[in-house]
């Protein structure tokens, strides 16, 4: 094994420099079919040659003996180089492997369902919106198992393919299969036992939010649909996968005489636009001292669903080009408060690009993935306050009453509490998937199964191993993990009780706006520089003072809401959970 330190570096100056080409390279052509999807652009040419550069330089990497050397940040490199992913598999299978992952993300991409009439609905905006607006229990339906028949069944051979690929490349990299592979990017032991914890701490909250909704959509649906001692069904919820609620807001709203929270009228009767939205944006981060935007960004972003006819993968995302200067983001924006939200998310990722951008190329990652997805919603959540809403034009009233407090933390309740459960199962299933404990025979079955135990909800109709329910969701045919949002929702409150103090923030958490506090910026961009370069333990004691995940900030937040439904689901009567779990709902 080779002990020199100063040749390790020199190796490691070559492929920082090789690999910035080689990625800008992919990401272009990435770029190109993600916004123009056409057999001409799937070339997966330069995907292979990506991973040819990785098996080069992962197989030099791992001659270093970097036991004794004295630079940490080398030894992290070395080590980080040496799993080579994808790239261990024999090309053949890596070839069959890329062409797998392009076609899953494709036929999820291009699914519509289609009426009697012959027409025909994308999933953006049009199943979207009727999910979240439609209050027609049949139309939802049609919605719903319409595109659970369209995306989700096609993609269950490819799947079942996709992970015997995925746990070969794992096995060759050292990891038991590729959940244990996912999970070592956090590069914390306790991590399973740690999100556990943290599950149960936050369990009865959840409980507390869906007996309330509960309650709220049997008031709505009656008790032909709605078991008060039951699951929900699954398509009632205002979103396609019932991972956010906030599309309900209106059958739950606590006060509906106090302040409204909504701002898309305000946005729709304005004439606000997706660039509009974008600055709005831009703007806040540039409030807190961060870096604005390079022109490129603006040049080059995809805002909007393109009108000429081009398929595109809408899911929104945001990407970096490796070349220290583009930076760009892919969205489908429709103008509403959702959005919005969505808007700054994404941002938060360019943000993050940003601060990193001279960070050598195995660095250029968040601390852990968790921080990249905490980033934009921390600014979200000062931007979502009524006060700063009303401070852009977008509330006219404001009050602060009790009523209108507990009228906005349900608003933010239905989207981060009911978000815990699904966060959390999405990769409970994959990495039971990828241990075997969950067999390709079993894929659905078990799906619902922790969706019944994690989310109380059911299916509206009979569900069968004929169909795929998961690859109906965005990340199981993209191949992106999920633990990173339930991190995220999580770590973004303590984050958010971080720079509320620092920007000197008085009164309750749940009313702190951060916009303009150049200290609060300052906490938050030092942090986005050290990207990768540091356990991301290190990163959380830079921001809360301690290096642990902790419920506590977001219990804190939502205390007032958390008293609030405790009396009102005592004044109900109603149970927390779902003892009937095995009623149905009827047809
Ligand atoms: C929460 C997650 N966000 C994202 O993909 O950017 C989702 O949309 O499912
Ligand atoms: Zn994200």
């Amino acid at each position: 094994k080779n002990t020199d330190e100063l040749d390790a570096k020199t190796f490691l100056n070559e492929y920082n420099s090789t690999a910035e080409v080689v990625w800008n390279a992919y990401t272009e052509a990435s770029w190109k079919y993600n916004t123009d999807i056409n057999e001409a652009n799937k070339q997966l040419q330069k995907n292979l040659e990506m991973s040819a550069h990785t098996l080069k330089y992962g197989q030099k990497a791992r001659l270093y003996d970097t036991t004794d050397f004295q630079d940490g940040s080398v030894k992290r490199t070395i080590k980080k180089l040496s799993d080579i992913e994808r790239a261990a598999l024999p090309s053949a299978e890596l070839k069959e492997y890329n062409t797998l992952l392009s076609n899953m993300e494709t036929k999820y991409s291009v699914a519509e369902v289609c009426r009697d009439n012959g027409t025909c609905h994308p999933l953006d905006p049009d199943l979207q919106k009727i999910m979240a607006e439609s209050r027609d229990y049949d139309e939802l339906l049609f919605a719903w198992k319409g595109w659970r028949d369209s995306a989700g069944k096609v993609l269950r051979q490819d799947y079942k393919r996709y992970v015997e690929l995925a746990n070969k490349a794992a096995t060759l990299n050292g990891h038991s299969d590729n959940g244990a592979f996912w999970r070592s990017l956090y590069e914390t032991p306790t991590f399973e036992e740690d999100l556990e914890t943290l599950w149960k701490e936050l369990e009865p909250l959840y409980q507390n939010v869906h007996a309330y909704v509960r309650r709220a959509l049997y008031k709505k649906y009656g008790s032909k649909h709605i078991n008060l001692k039951g699951p929900i069904p699954a398509h009632l919820l205002g979103n396609m996968w019932a991972q956010t609620w906030s599309g309900i807001m209106d059958l739950a709203m606590p006060y509906p005489h106090a302040t409204q929270v909504d701002a898309t009228p305000a946005m729709v009767a304005q004439g606000w636009n997706a660039t509009r939205m974008f600055q709005e944006s831009d703007r806040f981060f540039t409030s807190l001292g961060l870096l604005p935007m390079p022109k490129e960004f603006w040049e080059k972003s995809m805002l909007e669903k393109p009108s000429d006819g081009r398929q595109v993968v809408c899911h929104a995302s945001a990407w970096d080009f490796y070349n220290r200067k583009d930076f760009r983001i892919k969205q489908c924006t429709v103008v509403t408060m959702d959005d919005l939200i969505t808007v700054h998310h994404e941002m938060g990722h360019v943000q993050y690009f940003l601060q990193y951008k001279d960070q050598p190329v195995s660095f250029r990652d968040g601390a852990n993935p968790g921080f990249h997805e905490a980033i934009g919603d921390v600014l979200a959540l000062s931007v979502s306050t009524p006060k700063h809403l009303q401070s852009i034009g977008l509330l006219d009233k404001v009050e602060t009453n009790h009523e209108s407090d507990i009228n906005f933390l349900m608003s933010m309740a239905l989207d981060k509490i009911a978000f815990l459960p699904f966060g959390y199962l999405m990769d409970q299933w994959r990495w039971k998937v990828f241990d075997g404990r969950i067999p390709s025979t079993e894929y659905n079955k078990e799906w619902w199964n922790l969706r019944m135990k994690y989310q109380g909800l059911c299916p509206p109709v009979t569900r069968t191993e004929d169909d795929f329910d998961p690859g109906a969701k965005f990340h199981i045919p993209a191949n992106v993990p999920y633990v990173r949002y339930f991190v995220s929702f999580i770590i973004q409150f303590q984050f958010h009780k971080a720079l509320c103090d620092a920007a000197k923030h008085v009164g309750p958490l749940h009313t702190c706006d951060i916009y303009k506090s150049k200290e609060a910026g300052k906490l938050m961009g030092d942090v986005m520089k050290l990207g990768f370069s540091k356990p991301w333990p290190e990163a959380m004691t830079m921001i809360t003072g301690q290096p642990k995940m902790s419920a506590q900030p977001l219990m804190q937040y939502f205390q007032p809401l958390i008293q609030w439904l405790e009396a009102e689901n005592n004044k109900n009567k109603d149970i927390r959970g779902w003892p009937d779990y095995d009623w149905k709902p009827s047809t």
